[in-house]
This record gives structure tokens, C-alpha cells and sequence, in this order.
């Protein structure tokens, strides 16, 4: 039997898997994530977050500055460079453990290099800000769901997305599939966001994620979402929007100096033992 642990931020829901010399949990297949991940055989949730120590991930934490590495993983077992509600649980699980100190701030190791946290008054059940870095900001594209379709701007926060403007969310429809993408523009497949204004730095949204379909948040994907909103209403830089997602809201900034620094909670309610 393993432990794990539940948790989620804005309704992304999370199994964490604590491993911290990665010899708790040996080789996490597809096939075991999917299981985890699995709603009515499983624990279920959108993703996995193995805690493990940078030291004991190899290659793939080589050269980042910082003790601990979020290996995430979505739903359907496919690896992921970066997960921002995860990320937040991720830390608040960390300060929960007595692992890092929330009084100072908290770099974590990821696929898209080290993210750092800051909890609103170095309270372990604070405000969770992360510093999410440098949006990439790339093509034109479109998207599609069944017979209609939508201009779409390409935006990299670590992970790909394609972030569409409609007039009502419903537009978009039951989202039960992928929207059509153009393979060329995303090879590895792209998580798509769907945002309607609601007022001057203010805007809500759906997503359907890659490797885990329609969820209630998408962390890097509200991050994609405010740089696509911000560049379209020519805000100026420091300009804090609001992002309401299905599972909550989430407050995005984009700094003078080219970072986007996100902001909301982070839960882990539930701890247990698993034979999955
Ligand atoms: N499905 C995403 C990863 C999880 C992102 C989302 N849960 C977040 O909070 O950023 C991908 O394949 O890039």
C-alpha cells in the first residue's frame, strides 16, 4: 500500500503522491495515472503530483535551483512541463509537511524550469502567488468544435495553448472532445481556453485540457488566457485581472518586467493509503 494525498485549487483536483527519493512509487506508468486518475475505480482527479527531491528526478530537474520537483502528470497519463493549480497545492502540501518555511518564498522545480511561490503572509493556508515566468506569445491560429470555429491565439506558459474570445461560453458547447486544432502549430497537443469579458479586467472562461479534457480550472491556462485578454484590451503592464473559472477565480498579473504572477488558493483535504 502508498500513501497519497487529495487535494485541489479552484476545483482542479489533484492525486499527490509523496516519494521524496523517488523510491516510494518506482516508475510511474500511464497506465497507473490513468488508474489514480480514474473517478470511479480510482481516487480520481485531473492530474498527479509526485513530490519527490530535484536530486532524485534526474535528468529532468538538472540545473534547477530548488529542493523539490513537481513531476505532474494529466489524467490520461501523459507527462505535462507545468500545472499552475498543481503547483499551488504542490506548495501548500510542502509547508503543510514542515518542508519549506512560508514565511520566505518557495522555489519548485518543474519540466518548465522553477517556479516560486510567495503564501500572503507566510500563512500555510495564505493566498498562493506564483511567479509563473515569461509568457510566450506566438501565432494566429483557430480552433473548432464541431461546425463552428474561432480565431485562437497561441500562448506558451510552459505548456501550449489556444486561447479563443466568444460571445457566450455556451458557445463553445459540451466540449466532451478536444476542439480541432492545427497539429502544426501544437504537435503535442494543446489545452483550449474559451473566455467572454465581463468588465474591464475581468473575464471568465472554460478550458479543455490536454490529457484531461473539460476541468473546473486551468491554472497556466488563465495565465494564457489574461495575456490574450490583456494584449487585445491594450492594458498596461501591472494591470491585475480577474479570471473566473467554473471552480473559482484566479488573479493574474503581468508584470512591467515580463512575468505573469498568479494568484489563488490551495487545498489538500484528504490523506490515505492505496493499493493502486
Ligand atoms: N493539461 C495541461 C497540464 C495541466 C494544466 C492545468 N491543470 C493547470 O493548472 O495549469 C497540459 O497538458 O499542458
Amino acid at each position: 500500500m502508498y500513501p497519497f494525498l487529495k487535494g485541489h485549487g479552484t476545483e482542479n483536483d489533484f492525486v499527490l503522491l509523496p516519494d521524496p527519493d523517488g523510491a516510494v512509487h518506482g516508475e510511474l506508468t500511464p497506465e497507473r495515472v490513468r488508474a489514480l486518475c480514474d473517478r470511479r475505480a480510482g481516487i480520481g482527479g485531473d492530474g498527479v503530483l509526485r513530490v519527490i527531491r530535484t536530486a532524485a528526478v534526474g535528468a529532468a530537474g538538472l540545473g534547477q535551483d530548488a529542493e523539490w520537483f513537481m513531476d505532474y502528470r494529466n489524467a490520461d497519463g501523459s507527462v505535462s512541463e507545468m500545472c499552475g493549480n498543481g503547483v499551488r497545492v504542490f506548495g501548500r502540501h510542502l509547508a503543510e509537511q514542515g518542508l519549506v518555511d512560508p514565511i520566505r518564498p518557495v522555489p519548485v522545480a518543474t519540466r518548465a524550469g522553477v517556479k516560486v511561490l510567495t503564501f500572503a503572509g507566510g500563512a500555510v493556508d495564505g493566498e498562493i502567488t506564483v511567479d509563473m515566468g515569461t509568457p510566450k506569445v506566438l501565432e494566429e491560429t483557430t480552433v473548432a468544435v464541431g461546425e463552428r470555429s474561432w480565431p485562437a491565439l497561441h500562448v506558451d506558459m510552459g505548456n501550449p495553448h489556444a486561447v479563443a474570445f466568444v460571445d457566450d461560453l455556451a458557445d463553445a458547447g459540451p466540449l466532451l472532445d478536444a476542439p480541432d486544432h492545427d497539429p502544426a502549430v501544437y504537435p503535442a497537443g494543446v489545452n483550449v481556453e474559451f473566455v467572454v469579458r465581463r468588465a474591464a479586467g475581468h473575464v471568465a472562461m472554460r478550458v479543455h485540457e490536454r490529457g484531461s479534457g473539460e476541468t473546473r480550472s486551468c491554472g497556466t491556462g488563465a495565465c494564457a488566457v489574461m495575456v490574450a485578454s490583456a494584449l487585445a484590451d491594450g492594458a498596461a503592464r501591472d494591470t491585475a485581472y480577474r479570471v473566473d473559472l467554473p471552480g473559482g477565480t484566479l488573479r493574474i498579473t503581468w508584470t512591467a518586467d515580463d512575468r505573469i504572477l498568479m494568484s489563488g488558493p490551495a487545498v489538500v483535504l484528504a490523506e490515505g493509503v492505496t493499493g493502486l
